[in-house]
């Protein structure tokens, strides 16, 4: 499926202002797609865009995915959905738990309740991997929106719903690489939570690429991961200090911050058992024993014990050579690297 196959068909983007949907959209807005919408609590962003791509493909829905009846409005006539709507900040979800609970769980139930009674082809959900062993309320939250999808792909033979799992997204606004570029440029301390904390890599395009080959190879109740690389934090601190030509530029060690993990995970341990290896990478399949699964269970346990999860710690790992090569591909680090400032993406 080429992104010029869909003559006559419709997207719908969930929480469609954010990077992730702008990055699709630039993917997409001309292929022959002949709707996209976007559907989101913001207006103002919403205008932003819509002045932005200024093209009539586009259509703006306000609502949220907490309403059952704005995401029907918003569903209705559409064949595919890129759901990406969520609470997504560890620290105000930490406070807040019950709102993450609210979007995430409930909004994804919404969403794809509404897919389902409206006949729509494909679904796919936008998860993390701080929803692999979960320690914070966010993960907790995208971990039980994760379980709410595969429990529903099996409620529908029209409707095909699966989710991916992705890491950072390297240079999004908030995150680790713009706060550092703004520390070297006001003259202050790198402030490093840990220098042994490892982190997946990913840019955009990456999670726009995991995202496009989980809605063309999907089946239902799938949940796909991209093989990554990662690094430490002192690593990227050195690669930043280095692309921006401060190799000295001091560090400051501040500790690890609330509901902060180590490492992530991309497939629990028993995730890997069970999983497809595709290359690039791979496929959860859902749990499809039913209530006389007792056979498949020995099988099972062996393979559990001699797996070993997917990790941050254990995957790839970048030296500062290969950290900076991959801070080039950033937009962001590019103009920074130049003298110039733009805003990180969204
Ligand atoms: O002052 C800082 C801030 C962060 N870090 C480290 O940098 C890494 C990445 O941090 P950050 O960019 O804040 O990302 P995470 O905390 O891993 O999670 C972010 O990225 C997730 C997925 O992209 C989002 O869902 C979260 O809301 C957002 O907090 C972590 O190891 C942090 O400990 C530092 O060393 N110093």
């Amino acid at each position: 499926m080429s992104e010029n196959n869909f003559a006559g068909h419709t997207l719908l983007l969930t929480g469609g202002t954010g990077s992730f949907g702008n990055a699709v959209l630039r993917r997409f807005l001309h292929s022959d797609l002949e709707e996209i919408r976007i559907f989101s609590r913001d207006e103002k962003k919403q205008d932003d865009m819509r002045k932005r791509f200024n093209d009539p493909k586009l259509k703006f829905y306000i609502g949220d995915v907490r309403d059952y009846s704005s995401v029907l409005n918003a569903v209705r006539g559409v064949d595919f959905i890129f759901h990406a709507a969520a609470l997504k900040q560890v620290p105000s979800c930490e406070f807040y738990p019950l709102e993450a609970v609210k979007t995430n769980v409930f909004g994804t139930e919404n969403v794809l309740e509404a897919a389902i009674s409206c006949g729509v082809e494909r679904v796919v959900c936008l998860s993390t991997d701080k929803a692999v062993y979960p320690i914070n309320a966010m993960g907790i939250s995208k971990a039980m929106m994760e379980k709410v999808a595969v429990a529903k792909s099996r409620s529908s033979d029209r409707t095909v719903i699966c989710a991916t799992r992705y890491g950072n997204v390297m240079a999004s606004r908030g995150s680790v690489i713009p706060l550092f570029a703004d520390q070297i440029r006001a003259r202050i301390p790198i402030s490093i939570t840990d220098p042994g904390m490892t982190r997946f890599m990913m840019t955009l395009d990456d999670a726009v690429e995991l995202v496009l080959y989980a809605f063309r190879n999907g089946c239902s109740g799938d949940i796909f991961v991209q093989k990554a690389p990662a690094a430490t934090i002192a690593t990227l601190a050195q690669s930043m200090r280095d692309m921006l030509g401060v190799p000295d530029h001091p560090i400051h060690e501040i500790g690890t911050r609330h509901g902060e993990k180590l490492f992530e995970v991309l497939l629990s341990r028993e995730e890997m058992a069970a999983s497809e290896d595709l290359g690039d990478y791979f496929r959860i399949p859902p749990d499809l024993r039913d209530l006389n699964y007792g056979k498949f269970i020995e099988e099972g346990e062996k393979k559990i014990s001699l797996a070993e999860d997917y990790n941050s710690h254990n995957t790839t790992r970048l030296d500062v050579a290969g950290m900076t090569e991959l801070l080039h591909k950033l937009p962001f680090m590019r103009a920074m690297a130049a003298g110039d400032y733009i805003s990180p993406e969204e």
